[in-house]
Protein backbone atom coordinates (compact mmCIF):
# COMPACT_ATOMS: atom_id res chain seq x y z
CA UNK A 1 0.00 0.00 0.00
CA UNK A 2 1.79 3.44 -1.54
CA UNK A 3 1.45 6.76 0.08
CA UNK A 4 0.72 9.72 -2.19
CA UNK A 5 0.58 12.90 -2.15
CA UNK A 6 0.09 16.25 -5.05
CA UNK A 7 0.30 20.07 -3.95
CA UNK A 8 -0.22 23.08 -6.29
CA UNK A 9 0.85 25.96 -3.84
CA UNK A 10 2.29 29.51 -4.84
CA UNK A 11 5.31 29.04 -3.97
CA UNK A 12 8.31 25.61 -3.52
CA UNK A 13 5.86 22.88 -2.78
CA UNK A 14 8.89 19.67 -1.68
CA UNK A 15 9.39 20.49 1.47
CA UNK A 16 5.63 20.09 2.05
CA UNK A 17 5.61 17.17 0.15
CA UNK A 18 8.48 16.22 2.41
CA UNK A 19 6.36 16.44 5.28
CA UNK A 20 3.35 14.96 4.28
CA UNK A 21 5.55 11.92 2.84
CA UNK A 22 7.10 11.54 6.13
CA UNK A 23 3.40 11.04 7.54
CA UNK A 24 2.70 8.75 5.22
CA UNK A 25 5.16 6.04 5.55
CA UNK A 26 3.68 3.98 7.14
CA UNK A 27 2.12 3.05 3.58
CA UNK A 28 5.39 1.85 2.33
CA UNK A 29 8.71 1.52 3.64
CA UNK A 30 10.95 0.98 0.59
CA UNK A 31 11.27 3.95 -1.54
CA UNK A 32 10.30 7.41 -2.18
CA UNK A 33 10.53 9.90 -4.41
CA UNK A 34 9.32 13.88 -5.23
CA UNK A 35 8.63 15.11 -8.44
CA UNK A 36 8.25 18.78 -8.74
CA UNK A 37 7.24 20.91 -11.67
CA UNK A 38 9.16 24.56 -12.39
CA UNK A 39 7.67 26.33 -15.26
CA UNK A 40 10.47 24.35 -18.11
CA UNK A 41 11.18 20.87 -16.18
CA UNK A 42 10.30 18.40 -14.07
CA UNK A 43 12.75 17.10 -10.77
CA UNK A 44 12.64 13.87 -10.03
CA UNK A 45 14.39 12.78 -6.97
CA UNK A 46 13.55 9.09 -5.60
CA UNK A 47 15.28 6.02 -4.50
CA UNK A 48 15.47 2.78 -2.36
CA UNK A 49 14.74 3.71 1.87
CA UNK A 50 12.66 5.42 4.40
CA UNK A 51 11.74 9.27 3.23
CA UNK A 52 14.39 10.63 5.53
CA UNK A 53 17.03 8.36 4.01
CA UNK A 54 16.33 9.21 0.54
CA UNK A 55 16.29 12.70 0.40
CA UNK A 56 19.37 14.97 2.06
CA UNK A 57 19.24 18.61 2.04
CA UNK A 58 21.26 19.19 -0.69
CA UNK A 59 18.43 16.79 -2.95
CA UNK A 60 15.97 18.89 -1.47
CA UNK A 61 17.15 22.00 -2.49
CA UNK A 62 17.24 21.24 -6.03
CA UNK A 63 13.78 20.53 -5.88
CA UNK A 64 11.77 23.97 -6.93
CA UNK A 65 8.24 24.19 -8.25
CA UNK A 66 4.66 25.16 -6.60
CA UNK A 67 3.67 22.35 -8.26
CA UNK A 68 4.66 18.60 -6.88
CA UNK A 69 3.90 14.57 -6.19
CA UNK A 70 5.10 12.47 -3.91
CA UNK A 71 5.42 8.58 -2.79
CA UNK A 72 6.24 6.32 -0.37
CA UNK A 73 6.60 2.62 -1.99
CA UNK A 74 5.33 -1.00 -0.80
CA UNK A 75 6.19 -3.23 -4.15
CA UNK A 76 3.02 -5.13 -5.13
CA UNK A 77 4.28 -5.36 -8.78
CA UNK A 78 7.52 -5.99 -10.23
CA UNK A 79 10.63 -6.19 -8.29
CA UNK A 80 12.24 -4.24 -5.10
CA UNK A 81 15.13 -2.17 -7.12
CA UNK A 82 15.64 1.62 -6.91
CA UNK A 83 14.40 1.98 -10.77
CA UNK A 84 10.70 1.00 -9.87
CA UNK A 85 10.75 3.80 -7.35
CA UNK A 86 8.25 6.60 -7.96
CA UNK A 87 7.70 8.64 -9.25
CA UNK A 88 7.94 7.59 -12.93
CA UNK A 89 8.47 10.50 -15.92
CA UNK A 90 7.70 10.31 -19.23
CA UNK A 91 8.99 13.34 -21.66
CA UNK A 92 6.56 12.69 -23.91
CA UNK A 93 3.69 14.62 -24.42
CA UNK A 94 4.66 17.73 -22.18
CA UNK A 95 6.30 15.75 -19.78
CA UNK A 96 4.71 13.79 -16.88
CA UNK A 97 5.39 12.44 -13.67
CA UNK A 98 3.29 10.00 -12.10
CA UNK A 99 2.85 8.13 -8.62
CA UNK A 100 0.71 5.76 -8.19
CA UNK A 101 -1.03 3.30 -5.10
CA UNK A 102 -2.33 0.32 -6.13
CA UNK A 103 -2.07 -2.58 -8.72
CA UNK A 104 -3.47 -3.24 -12.22
CA UNK A 105 -4.58 -6.78 -13.00
CA UNK A 106 -4.43 -6.04 -16.61
CA UNK A 107 -0.50 -5.07 -16.63
CA UNK A 108 0.73 -7.86 -18.63
CA UNK A 109 -1.68 -6.86 -21.61
CA UNK A 110 -1.16 -3.17 -21.21
CA UNK A 111 2.31 -3.80 -21.88
CA UNK A 112 2.09 -5.38 -24.80
CA UNK A 113 -0.57 -3.57 -26.00
CA UNK A 114 1.61 -0.14 -25.32
CA UNK A 115 4.60 -1.74 -26.98
CA UNK A 116 2.68 -3.39 -30.28
CA UNK A 117 -0.37 -0.92 -31.08
CA UNK A 118 0.87 2.61 -29.20
CA UNK A 119 4.75 1.75 -29.97
CA UNK A 120 5.41 2.61 -26.57
CA UNK A 121 7.96 0.80 -24.32
CA UNK A 122 7.64 0.11 -20.62
CA UNK A 123 11.43 -0.55 -19.64
CA UNK A 124 10.76 -1.86 -15.93
CA UNK A 125 8.16 -4.66 -14.40
CA UNK A 126 6.40 -1.81 -12.78
CA UNK A 127 2.29 -1.75 -13.24
CA UNK A 128 2.71 1.78 -12.42
CA UNK A 129 5.08 2.79 -15.18
CA UNK A 130 2.26 0.71 -17.27
CA UNK A 131 0.08 2.97 -16.01
CA UNK A 132 1.84 6.51 -16.63
CA UNK A 133 2.38 5.28 -20.52
CA UNK A 134 -1.21 4.73 -20.99
CA UNK A 135 -2.25 8.07 -19.80
CA UNK A 136 0.92 9.61 -21.45
CA UNK A 137 -0.69 7.55 -24.83
CA UNK A 138 -4.16 8.84 -23.91
CA UNK A 139 -2.97 12.86 -23.56
CA UNK A 140 -0.82 12.65 -26.79
CA UNK A 141 -2.24 14.63 -29.76
CA UNK A 142 -5.33 15.88 -27.64
CA UNK A 143 -4.98 19.76 -28.17
CA UNK A 144 -4.89 22.34 -26.51
CA UNK A 145 -3.28 20.91 -23.28
CA UNK A 146 -6.07 22.32 -20.65
CA UNK A 147 -8.21 20.55 -17.81
CA UNK A 148 -10.59 19.31 -20.34
CA UNK A 149 -8.02 17.46 -21.98
CA UNK A 150 -6.72 15.74 -18.99
CA UNK A 151 -10.39 14.47 -18.15
CA UNK A 152 -10.30 13.09 -21.63
CA UNK A 153 -6.87 11.13 -21.29
CA UNK A 154 -8.24 9.86 -17.73
CA UNK A 155 -11.89 8.88 -19.49
CA UNK A 156 -9.29 6.73 -21.43
CA UNK A 157 -7.12 5.41 -18.28
CA UNK A 158 -10.75 4.31 -17.30
CA UNK A 159 -11.50 2.16 -20.43
CA UNK A 160 -8.17 0.54 -20.62
CA UNK A 161 -6.82 -0.06 -17.00
CA UNK A 162 -8.49 -2.63 -14.65
CA UNK A 163 -7.64 -2.66 -10.58
CA UNK A 164 -7.20 -0.60 -7.94
CA UNK A 165 -5.60 2.59 -8.51
CA UNK A 166 -5.08 6.13 -6.55
CA UNK A 167 -2.82 8.44 -8.82
CA UNK A 168 -1.29 11.53 -8.89
CA UNK A 169 1.01 13.17 -11.82
CA UNK A 170 1.77 16.47 -12.41
CA UNK A 171 2.20 17.64 -16.53
CA UNK A 172 4.60 20.19 -17.13
CA UNK A 173 2.67 23.35 -18.69
CA UNK A 174 -0.75 21.96 -17.10
CA UNK A 175 -0.24 21.62 -13.06
CA UNK A 176 -1.93 18.45 -11.36
CA UNK A 177 -3.98 15.74 -12.07
CA UNK A 178 -5.37 12.89 -9.86
CA UNK A 179 -7.72 10.31 -10.06
CA UNK A 180 -9.33 7.00 -8.48
CA UNK A 181 -10.54 3.89 -9.77
CA UNK A 182 -13.95 3.53 -10.40
CA UNK A 183 -14.73 1.53 -7.46
CA UNK A 184 -12.51 3.92 -5.35
CA UNK A 185 -10.64 1.06 -4.04
CA UNK A 186 -7.62 2.93 -3.25
CA UNK A 187 -8.47 6.07 -0.91
CA UNK A 188 -7.71 9.71 -2.15
CA UNK A 189 -8.32 12.64 -0.65
CA UNK A 190 -8.48 16.19 -1.60
CA UNK A 191 -7.56 19.21 1.03
CA UNK A 192 -7.58 22.65 0.79
CA UNK A 193 -5.45 26.15 2.55
CA UNK A 194 -6.31 29.62 2.07
CA UNK A 195 -3.05 31.83 2.00
CA UNK A 196 -2.03 35.68 1.14
CA UNK A 197 -1.57 34.62 -2.26
CA UNK A 198 -4.79 32.71 -2.63
CA UNK A 199 -6.52 29.29 -2.18
CA UNK A 200 -4.04 25.75 -2.57
CA UNK A 201 -4.86 22.86 -2.75
CA UNK A 202 -3.78 18.68 -2.46
CA UNK A 203 -4.75 15.42 -2.67
CA UNK A 204 -3.46 12.50 -0.71
CA UNK A 205 -4.02 9.25 0.05
CA UNK A 206 -4.79 9.95 3.95
CA UNK A 207 -6.22 12.84 5.32
CA UNK A 208 -3.26 13.29 8.06
CA UNK A 209 -0.59 13.96 5.12
CA UNK A 210 -2.97 17.22 5.60
CA UNK A 211 -2.41 17.86 9.22
CA UNK A 212 1.37 18.61 9.34
CA UNK A 213 1.00 20.61 6.15
CA UNK A 214 -1.66 23.30 6.88
CA UNK A 215 -4.55 21.72 4.35
CA UNK A 216 -7.95 21.41 5.65
CA UNK A 217 -9.74 17.52 4.13
CA UNK A 218 -12.43 19.22 1.79
CA UNK A 219 -14.05 15.85 0.62
CA UNK A 220 -12.93 12.53 -0.74
CA UNK A 221 -12.12 11.87 -4.59
CA UNK A 222 -14.89 9.88 -5.63
CA UNK A 223 -14.87 6.41 -7.64
CA UNK A 224 -14.07 7.52 -11.18
CA UNK A 225 -13.35 11.46 -10.53
CA UNK A 226 -10.89 13.33 -11.60
CA UNK A 227 -9.58 16.56 -10.39
CA UNK A 228 -7.04 18.68 -12.16
CA UNK A 229 -5.63 21.67 -10.25
CA UNK A 230 -3.74 23.89 -13.01
CA UNK A 231 -1.11 25.62 -12.30
CA UNK A 232 -3.20 29.42 -11.27
CA UNK A 233 -4.43 27.49 -8.46
CA UNK A 234 -7.85 27.14 -10.14
CA UNK A 235 -9.56 22.93 -9.10
CA UNK A 236 -11.25 21.41 -11.90
CA UNK A 237 -13.27 18.23 -11.13
CA UNK A 238 -15.19 15.59 -13.28
CA UNK A 239 -16.74 12.48 -12.89
CA UNK A 240 -15.05 10.42 -15.88
CA UNK A 241 -16.12 7.28 -16.22
CA UNK A 242 -19.87 6.04 -14.91
CA UNK A 243 -18.94 4.17 -11.40
CA UNK A 244 -18.91 0.73 -10.29
CA UNK A 245 -19.90 -0.18 -7.15
CA UNK A 246 -18.09 1.80 -4.24
CA UNK A 247 -15.94 -0.90 -2.68
CA UNK A 248 -13.21 1.05 -0.88
CA UNK A 249 -10.31 -1.74 0.81
CA UNK A 250 -11.49 -2.61 4.38
CA UNK A 251 -8.23 -3.48 4.96
CA UNK A 252 -7.24 0.06 5.11
CA UNK A 253 -9.59 0.83 8.36
CA UNK A 254 -8.42 -3.28 9.77
CA UNK A 255 -4.30 -2.18 8.97
CA UNK A 256 -3.27 -0.14 6.53
CA UNK A 257 -4.16 3.89 7.70
CA UNK A 258 -3.37 5.89 10.38
CA UNK A 259 -6.11 5.97 13.12
CA UNK A 260 -5.77 9.87 12.84
CA UNK A 261 -6.85 9.54 9.36
CA UNK A 262 -10.32 9.99 7.41
CA UNK A 263 -10.83 7.64 4.77
CA UNK A 264 -14.37 8.19 2.81
CA UNK A 265 -15.87 10.03 5.46
CA UNK A 266 -15.08 7.84 8.26
CA UNK A 267 -11.77 7.91 11.29
CA UNK A 268 -10.15 5.42 10.95
CA UNK A 269 -9.71 5.36 15.01
CA UNK A 270 -13.17 5.49 15.23
CA UNK A 271 -13.82 2.15 13.10
CA UNK A 272 -11.26 0.22 14.61
CA UNK A 273 -12.63 0.92 18.21
CA UNK A 274 -15.75 -0.39 16.53
CA UNK A 275 -14.26 -3.13 15.36
CA UNK A 276 -12.90 -3.68 19.31
CA UNK A 277 -16.92 -3.55 20.64
CA UNK A 278 -18.18 -5.74 17.83
CA UNK A 279 -15.07 -7.93 19.14
CA UNK A 280 -15.84 -8.11 22.53
CA UNK A 281 -19.32 -8.83 22.12
CA UNK A 282 -18.28 -11.99 20.19
CA UNK A 283 -16.21 -13.13 23.29
CA UNK A 284 -19.03 -12.85 25.74
CA UNK A 285 -21.75 -14.50 23.96
CA UNK A 286 -19.07 -17.29 23.07
CA UNK A 287 -17.30 -17.43 26.42
CA UNK A 288 -19.99 -15.96 29.08
CA UNK A 289 -17.85 -17.29 31.73
CA UNK A 290 -14.50 -16.56 30.74
CA UNK A 291 -11.61 -16.20 32.98
CA UNK A 292 -9.88 -13.42 31.23
CA UNK A 293 -7.54 -11.58 33.62
CA UNK A 294 -5.86 -8.80 31.09
CA UNK A 295 -6.30 -7.79 27.47
CA UNK A 296 -3.18 -7.09 26.31
CA UNK A 297 -2.78 -5.54 22.45
CA UNK A 298 -0.29 -6.46 20.10
CA UNK A 299 1.22 -3.04 19.15
CA UNK A 300 0.77 -0.85 16.86
CA UNK A 301 -2.01 -1.40 15.28
CA UNK A 302 -4.41 -3.13 17.43
CA UNK A 303 -4.36 -0.39 20.15
CA UNK A 304 -7.50 1.31 19.25
CA UNK A 305 -9.56 -2.30 19.33
CA UNK A 306 -8.23 -3.81 22.42
CA UNK A 307 -8.65 -0.55 24.25
CA UNK A 308 -12.52 -1.51 23.28
CA UNK A 309 -12.35 -5.66 23.85
CA UNK A 310 -11.12 -4.61 27.13
CA UNK A 311 -14.49 -2.28 27.71
CA UNK A 312 -16.36 -4.53 26.30
CA UNK A 313 -15.53 -7.21 29.13
CA UNK A 314 -15.14 -4.74 31.69
CA UNK A 315 -11.39 -6.27 32.89
CA UNK A 316 -7.85 -4.36 32.67
CA UNK A 317 -6.60 -3.28 29.31
CA UNK A 318 -2.39 -3.60 29.90
CA UNK A 319 0.16 -2.62 27.40
CA UNK A 320 2.22 -6.22 28.22
CA UNK A 321 4.45 -5.79 24.57
CA UNK A 322 6.92 -2.49 24.33
CA UNK A 323 7.83 -1.79 20.91
CA UNK A 324 10.77 -0.71 19.30
CA UNK A 325 10.21 2.41 17.54
CA UNK A 326 13.14 2.31 15.75
CA UNK A 327 12.02 -1.10 13.56
CA UNK A 328 8.93 -0.69 11.24
CA UNK A 329 5.91 -2.08 10.06
CA UNK A 330 6.81 -6.05 10.15
CA UNK A 331 3.74 -6.63 7.58
CA UNK A 332 5.07 -4.56 4.59
CA UNK A 333 8.76 -5.78 4.68
CA UNK A 334 9.32 -7.53 1.70
CA UNK A 335 10.89 -11.14 2.55
CA UNK A 336 9.24 -13.87 5.45
CA UNK A 337 12.71 -14.12 6.78
CA UNK A 338 12.88 -10.30 7.25
CA UNK A 339 9.45 -9.92 8.73
CA UNK A 340 10.28 -13.42 11.18
CA UNK A 341 13.27 -11.67 12.53
CA UNK A 342 11.66 -8.45 13.06
CA UNK A 343 9.14 -8.99 15.47
CA UNK A 344 11.39 -10.40 18.04
CA UNK A 345 13.29 -6.94 17.21
CA UNK A 346 9.84 -4.88 17.22
CA UNK A 347 8.11 -6.38 20.42
CA UNK A 348 9.40 -7.35 23.79
CA UNK A 349 7.41 -8.16 26.54
CA UNK A 350 6.67 -6.64 30.28
CA UNK A 351 7.31 -10.47 32.57
CA UNK A 352 5.06 -9.02 35.18
CA UNK A 353 1.93 -8.10 33.20
CA UNK A 354 1.97 -12.14 31.99
CA UNK A 355 3.41 -14.11 34.81
CA UNK A 356 0.27 -16.37 36.29
CA UNK A 357 -2.14 -14.67 34.40
CA UNK A 358 -4.65 -15.53 31.79
CA UNK A 359 -4.12 -13.02 29.05
CA UNK A 360 -6.46 -12.11 26.28
CA UNK A 361 -3.95 -10.72 22.97
CA UNK A 362 -5.84 -8.80 20.64
CA UNK A 363 -4.27 -8.37 16.80
CA UNK A 364 -6.15 -6.14 14.34
CA UNK A 365 -4.99 -9.14 11.91
CA UNK A 366 -3.82 -12.37 11.38
CA UNK A 367 -2.26 -12.55 7.71
CA UNK A 368 0.87 -14.99 7.89
CA UNK A 369 0.55 -15.54 11.36
CA UNK A 370 4.32 -14.59 11.53
CA UNK A 371 3.43 -11.78 14.35
CA UNK A 372 0.90 -14.11 16.38
CA UNK A 373 2.84 -17.53 16.53
CA UNK A 374 5.63 -15.50 18.15
CA UNK A 375 3.59 -13.43 20.25
CA UNK A 376 2.20 -16.18 22.00
CA UNK A 377 5.46 -17.64 22.34
CA UNK A 378 6.78 -15.04 23.88
CA UNK A 379 3.59 -14.38 26.07
CA UNK A 380 4.30 -18.14 27.61
CA UNK A 381 7.73 -17.46 28.08
CA UNK A 382 6.68 -14.11 30.27
CA UNK A 383 5.09 -16.56 32.39
CA UNK A 384 1.59 -16.61 31.02
CA UNK A 385 -1.10 -19.23 32.79
CA UNK A 386 -2.98 -19.34 29.31
CA UNK A 387 -2.80 -17.18 26.35
CA UNK A 388 -6.00 -16.58 24.16
CA UNK A 389 -5.62 -14.59 21.26
CA UNK A 390 -8.37 -12.56 19.53
CA UNK A 391 -8.12 -11.12 15.89
CA UNK A 392 -10.16 -7.88 15.23
CA UNK A 393 -10.69 -8.92 11.47
CA UNK A 394 -11.70 -12.14 9.76
CA UNK A 395 -9.22 -15.45 8.70
CA UNK A 396 -7.56 -13.69 5.64
CA UNK A 397 -8.10 -16.44 3.05
CA UNK A 398 -7.53 -15.13 -0.14
CA UNK A 399 -5.10 -13.04 -1.92
CA UNK A 400 -5.28 -9.32 -2.38
CA UNK A 401 -4.73 -8.25 -6.14
CA UNK A 402 -5.00 -4.31 -5.69
CA UNK A 403 -2.48 -3.56 -3.89
CA UNK A 404 -1.34 -5.30 -0.41
CA UNK A 405 1.22 -7.85 -1.55
CA UNK A 406 -0.53 -11.10 -0.14
CA UNK A 407 0.32 -12.84 -3.66
CA UNK A 408 -0.09 -16.33 -2.62
CA UNK A 409 -2.58 -18.39 -0.84
CA UNK A 410 -0.29 -21.12 0.27
CA UNK A 411 1.16 -18.29 2.68
CA UNK A 412 -1.43 -17.54 4.57
CA UNK A 413 -2.34 -19.32 7.69
CA UNK A 414 -6.10 -19.32 7.12
CA UNK A 415 -5.58 -20.97 3.93
CA UNK A 416 -7.47 -24.57 3.86
CA UNK A 417 -7.51 -24.59 7.47
CA UNK A 418 -10.61 -24.32 9.91
CA UNK A 419 -10.18 -22.26 13.38
CA UNK A 420 -9.35 -24.81 15.18
CA UNK A 421 -5.99 -25.74 12.98
CA UNK A 422 -4.71 -22.60 13.36
CA UNK A 423 -5.35 -22.40 16.86
CA UNK A 424 -3.07 -25.40 17.05
CA UNK A 425 -0.49 -23.96 14.82
CA UNK A 426 -0.45 -20.55 16.37
CA UNK A 427 0.24 -22.27 19.98
CA UNK A 428 -2.70 -20.86 21.79
CA UNK A 429 -5.09 -21.92 24.40
CA UNK A 430 -8.33 -19.91 22.47
CA UNK A 431 -8.55 -18.55 19.26
CA UNK A 432 -11.66 -15.87 18.08
CA UNK A 433 -11.73 -14.36 14.94
CA UNK A 434 -13.95 -11.18 14.03
CA UNK A 435 -16.61 -11.82 11.62
CA UNK A 436 -16.85 -10.67 8.08
CA UNK A 437 -20.23 -8.95 9.03
CA UNK A 438 -19.46 -7.52 12.10
CA UNK A 439 -16.40 -6.05 10.46
CA UNK A 440 -18.14 -4.22 7.81
CA UNK A 441 -20.47 -3.17 10.01
CA UNK A 442 -18.19 -1.48 12.33
CA UNK A 443 -16.49 0.32 9.64
CA UNK A 444 -19.68 1.70 8.18
CA UNK A 445 -20.95 2.73 11.77
CA UNK A 446 -24.03 3.71 12.83
CA UNK A 447 -24.55 6.44 9.94
CA UNK A 448 -23.93 3.73 7.37
CA UNK A 449 -21.87 5.58 5.29
CA UNK A 450 -20.88 3.01 3.30
CA UNK A 451 -22.52 -0.14 2.17
CA UNK A 452 -19.91 -2.27 0.28
CA UNK A 453 -16.61 -2.63 0.92
CA UNK A 454 -13.78 -4.76 -0.94
CA UNK A 455 -12.87 -7.48 1.53
CA UNK A 456 -11.74 -9.62 -1.08
CA UNK A 457 -9.37 -11.20 1.38
CA UNK A 458 -11.53 -12.56 3.45
CA UNK A 459 -14.73 -13.44 1.04
CA UNK A 460 -12.77 -13.77 -1.98
CA UNK A 461 -15.06 -11.91 -4.19
CA UNK A 462 -13.19 -9.10 -6.60
CA UNK A 463 -15.37 -6.27 -7.76
CA UNK A 464 -13.35 -5.98 -10.65
CA UNK A 465 -13.63 -10.00 -11.45
CA UNK A 466 -10.15 -11.87 -12.00
CA UNK A 467 -9.40 -14.75 -13.95
CA UNK A 468 -7.13 -17.78 -12.28
CA UNK A 469 -4.21 -17.66 -14.78
CA UNK A 470 -3.96 -14.04 -13.02
CA UNK A 471 -3.74 -15.40 -9.40
CA UNK A 472 -1.53 -18.25 -10.62
CA UNK A 473 0.78 -15.48 -12.31
CA UNK A 474 1.25 -13.30 -9.47
CA UNK A 475 2.09 -16.32 -7.11
CA UNK A 476 4.37 -17.41 -9.54
CA UNK A 477 6.28 -13.96 -9.62
CA UNK A 478 5.26 -12.40 -6.25
CA UNK A 479 5.63 -15.44 -3.49
CA UNK A 480 8.21 -14.52 -0.79
CA UNK A 481 9.89 -17.97 -2.65
CA UNK A 482 9.79 -16.08 -6.03
CA UNK A 483 11.12 -12.76 -4.36
CA UNK A 484 13.69 -14.88 -2.48
CA UNK A 485 14.76 -16.48 -5.70
CA UNK A 486 14.76 -12.92 -7.61
CA UNK A 487 17.48 -11.65 -4.70
CA UNK A 488 19.32 -14.21 -4.50
CA UNK A 489 20.19 -14.55 -8.86
O1 LIG B 1 0.04 -12.31 10.59
P1 LIG B 1 1.11 -11.42 10.08
O2 LIG B 1 1.56 -11.85 8.72
O3 LIG B 1 2.23 -11.24 11.05
O4 LIG B 1 0.47 -9.99 9.80
C1 LIG B 1 -0.34 -9.30 10.69
C2 LIG B 1 0.46 -8.43 11.61
O5 LIG B 1 1.25 -7.47 10.85
C3 LIG B 1 0.83 -6.16 11.15
O6 LIG B 1 1.70 -5.54 12.09
P2 LIG B 1 2.95 -4.64 11.68
O7 LIG B 1 4.10 -5.02 12.50
O8 LIG B 1 3.16 -4.67 10.20
O9 LIG B 1 2.53 -3.13 11.99
P3 LIG B 1 1.91 -2.36 13.25
O10 LIG B 1 3.07 -1.95 14.12
O11 LIG B 1 1.22 -1.20 12.64
O12 LIG B 1 0.96 -3.24 13.98
C4 LIG B 1 -0.56 -6.31 11.76
O13 LIG B 1 -0.85 -5.24 12.63
C5 LIG B 1 -0.45 -7.61 12.51
O14 LIG B 1 0.19 -7.40 13.75
N1 LIG C 1 1.36 -0.78 -2.77
C1 LIG C 1 1.24 -0.06 -3.87
O1 LIG C 1 0.38 0.80 -3.98
C2 LIG C 1 2.20 -0.41 -4.99
C3 LIG C 1 2.14 0.42 -6.25
C4 LIG C 1 2.78 -0.31 -7.43
N2 LIG C 1 1.98 -1.44 -7.82
C5 LIG C 1 4.21 -0.72 -7.09
O2 LIG C 1 4.47 -1.88 -6.85
O3 LIG C 1 5.07 0.13 -7.04
MG1 LIG D 1 0.73 -5.31 14.09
Amino acid sequence: MCGIIGIVGHQDVAAQLYDGLLVLQHRGQDAAGIATADRHRLLLHKGNGLVSDVFDDAAMRRMVGHVGIGHCRYPTAGSEGDDEAQPFYVNSPYGIALAHNGNLINADALREELFQQDRRNVNTESDSEVLLNVFAHEMAGLEPLSAETAFRAVSGVYRRCVGGYAVVATVLGLGLVAFRDPNGIRPLVLGKRSGASGDEYAVASESVAFDLTGFKRVRDVQPGEAIVITNDGTLHARQCVTPGTHTPCIFEYVYFARPDSMIDDISVHKARMRMGQKLGEKILRLRPDHDIDTVIPIPDSSRDAALEVANVLGIKYREGFIKNRYVGRTFIMPGQEMRAKSVRRKLNPIPLEFRNRVVLLVDDSIVRGTTSRQIVQMAREAGARKVYLASAAPPVRHPNIYGIDMPSREELIAHQRDESEIEKLLGCDWLVYQDLTDLEEAVSGPKQRLEHFDSSCFNGEYVTGAAEEYFERVRRLRSDEAKADRRAL
